[in-house]
């Protein structure tokens, strides 16, 4: 019988099944008919975006190929993220966050209050990125954050900034083809990204002895705008499919990237599409690399459905809410265990509205207890 702390042990209901679904996974993309530089046939624009359309419908995740990342950007980035976490945790220390600083390394996140089998690295793209001070509504006060780097792998700076550089300009493509998916002009989101608060984190994810109780990330959503995700190929992200509830394996597919909607285009698209949980399972033999770009508006912005999606029969499903203070509370309650649950957009649901998602809750705890 393995001793693990138990911080990290998942209620039974939530631990990873022995076996993997690998199913028909999510689908795969190929952008270069939006990436390549010649222009390209308008009737393969109108194809890629239907299946960004349908992947945001079905599913909230697809990957991507021909994305305009360069594998060698990618794979110089995995290396040097290896090298940081190969230290001794001492030494991983120098740059640790804090509560004052929530930038660098740590290794005890909580995700829906279980701890997370991983270290991570933290890193803001904007340096330095303006936040507000404290989640308190009432407060205007402002903060800059700024990237705290550590000695060793001195490269590891200049590594994530080449590897950011090249994420960014897909982010941007990635949103635009989104935005035509919903209809809408391809720089509708443009704007809320001047004074971006995205960021990136390393992960790693060390062997676990235990890898039937415990997981890397426990279930959750991304509360951003997209995602972005490079990961080696061990694998371990896990879907929940939409039509039946069941955790999906995400396939390790050789120079695809992984997306993924977040909360806020869930609420920008008035549910249109949806932001999908998804997990991390861990495993006793190998170590995991994995690098998450989580594209965020700037901190100002009020996060609401857009006027152009909502109408008299299609009325607003929330109530706008401020995105640095929404995040400031998040972080807060991540930091450390607490007994209170977690700040969700669900809590910016107009009342009626959250009475219909409960009933649909309670329907689908039904007939997922009846399997
Ligand atoms: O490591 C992964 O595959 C996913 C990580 C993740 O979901 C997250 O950090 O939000
Ligand atoms: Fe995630």
């Amino acid at each position: 019988m393995v001793e693990l702390d138990p911080t990290f042990i998942q209620e039974l209901e939530h631990r990873p099944k022995p076996a993997l679904i690998e199913a028909q996974g999510i689908p795969i993309i190929d952008l270069s008919p939006y990436i390549a530089s010649s222009p390209s046939n308008p009737q393969s624009l109108d194809d890629l975006v239907d299946q960004i359309r349908d992947a945001c419908t079905n599913w909230g995740f697809f990957q991507v190929i021909n994305h305009g990342v360069r594998l060698e950007s990618r794979e110089k980035l995995h290396s040097a993220s290896k090298r940081f976490f190969d230290q001794p945790v001492e030494e991983k220390k120098k740059v640790r966050r804090d509560e004052a600083n929530p930038l660098g390394y740590y290794d005890t996140e909580h995700t829906k209050n279980v701890r997370d089998w991983k270290e991570v690295f933290d890193f803001m793209v904007d340096d330095p990125t303006v936040e507000p001070a404290s989640y308190e509504s009432d407060d205007e006060e402002t903060v800059e954050y700024h990237n705290q780097w550590p000695q060793h792998p001195a490269e590891l700076r200049k590594i994530c900034e080449e590897y950011v550089k090249e994420v960014q300009e897909l982010s941007y493509k990635l949103l635009e083809l989104i935005s035509l998916s919903l209809n809408l002009p391809a720089d509708r989101f443009k704007p809320f990204f001047k004074d971006q608060t995205t960021f990136v984190r390393l992960n790693h994810y060390p062997p676990c002895l235990a890898p039937d109780l415990a997981l890397g990330v426990g279930r959750h959503k991304d509360s951003g705008a997209l995602t972005i995700l490079a990961q080696d190929d061990v694998g371990g992200l896990e879907v929940k499919r939409k039509t039946d509830g069941e955790w999906i394996f995400v396939k390790p597919t050789p120079n695809a990237l992984v997306i993924n909607v977040g909360d806020i285009i869930q609420v920008w698209s008035n549910d249109t599409y949806e932001s999908v949980e998804h997990r991390v399972r861990v495993n006793s033999t190998r170590e995991r690399f994995s690098i998450p770009f989580f594209m965020n508006p700037a901190h100002y912005t009020v996060i609401e459905p857009l006027a152009e999606l909502i109408s008299e029969q299609n009325p607003a499903k929330y109530n706008g809410f401020n995105w640095g203070k929404f995040i400031m509370k998040r972080k807060h309650s991540n930091f450390k265990k607490l007994d209170v649950e977690n700040l969700q957009i669900f809590h910016f649901k107009k009342p009626d509205e959250r009475k219909i998602d409960d009933v649909v809750s309670r329907v689908e705890n039904l007939s997922n207890k009846k399997e």
